[in-house]
């Protein structure tokens, strides 16, 4: 799991902001060279026009040449000013541009590192404190409204010796085939997690009765079941399922998963497929 804090784009925010506000300066000084250009422009047009009967009509047009001139060199100016202002404002683009790549790609971090806090990276489950989040508004929910909620602890029969015989690799397409199987048998509302090794636990929000709960189980029991087809040959896994009920099991995400990891021990030593807690 990634634990690097991403980048705050504030100071580069700030320095934009500072440019900006230098862009309106020159943009203040341009309006003014222009508003001069067309006052000077007009009294030039007033000289060539009172010269068609000025008595000094030489003087007149050398001075009405002089003012040209100068009019000239801040037209010239203000072309130059306008020239940096274009270069700054593309700079300024550019650098906006780069803000907004900048802070998708720390969104899309902080998206991946929150997915990554919450779920096991072999089989993409919710992990164990996702799941009790889960539980523990589930939890809080069920005492609400006063309705029951299940908790089903589940681990497989003999998964170290698929380690053993056929290689830790195998035993990690084996957990990812049966997390991929009870994802399938989840319904929306419901959560299934891997807490660790070949161990996972359902959370049951909604159901009508504890047959209900029962025919969730057989059908993961036989998702299980299915043979895994891998390339060293054909794996049948099975499960022990501990089932933990509230609010007669317990009134707290950790008593209920304790009351269903008991449950799941006596399965197993009865060698049922599930078994109730109490
Ligand atoms: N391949 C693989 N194995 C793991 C992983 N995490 C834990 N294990 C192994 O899973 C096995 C779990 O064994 P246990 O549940 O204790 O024993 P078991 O063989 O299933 O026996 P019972 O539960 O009594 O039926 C251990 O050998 C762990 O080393 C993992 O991520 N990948």
């Amino acid at each position: 799991m990634s634990s690097r804090r991403p980048q705050k784009p504030r100071p580069a925010a700030a320095k934009q902001l500072e440019s900006l506000t230098q862009l309106m300066g020159h943009a203040e000084d341009v309006k003014t060279l222009m508003e001069e250009f067309a006052e000077g422009l007009s009294s030039v047009n007033l000289v060539l026009k009172q010269e068609i009967d000025a008595p000094n009509r030489q003087s007149n047009i050398d001075s009405a040449i002089q003012h040209s001139e100068i009019l000239e060199s801040k037209v010239q100016d203000a072309t130059d000013k306008l020239a940096l202002m274009n270069e700054a404002l593309e700079t300024e683009w550019q650098s906006r541009y780069d803000l907004e790549e900048q802070l998708a790609a720390v969104i899309l971090d902080e998206a991946a590192a929150r997915h990554a806090s919450l779920h096991d990276p072999l089989t993409g489950l919710p992990n164990r404190s996702l799941f009790e989040n889960r539980l523990t508004l589930g939890l809080a929910q069920a005492k609400r409204y006063d309705r029951a909620l299940a908790v089903m602890f589940l681990d497989l029969n003999e998964f170290k010796q698929i380690n053993d015989v056929y290689g830790h690799d195998v035993g990690d397409m084996v957990l990812q085939t049966i997390a991929d199987r009870l994802k399938e048998t989840t319904r929306q509302a419901d959560t299934v997690s891997r807490l660790g090794g070949d161990e996972f636990v359902y959370l049951l929000a909604e159901f009508a009765d504890l047959r209900d709960v029962l025919r969730v189980a057989q059908k993961i029991i036989q998702a299980i079941q299915v043979p895994c087809q891998l390339a060293q040959g054909v794996l049948v896994v099975q499960a022990s399922i501990g089932i933990a009920i509230y609010p007669k099991h317990g009134d707290s995400a950790q008593a209920l998963l304790k009351s269903a990891d008991h449950a799941m021990f006596k399965a197993k030593r009865s060698k049922s497929s599930y078994a109730f807690a109490g």
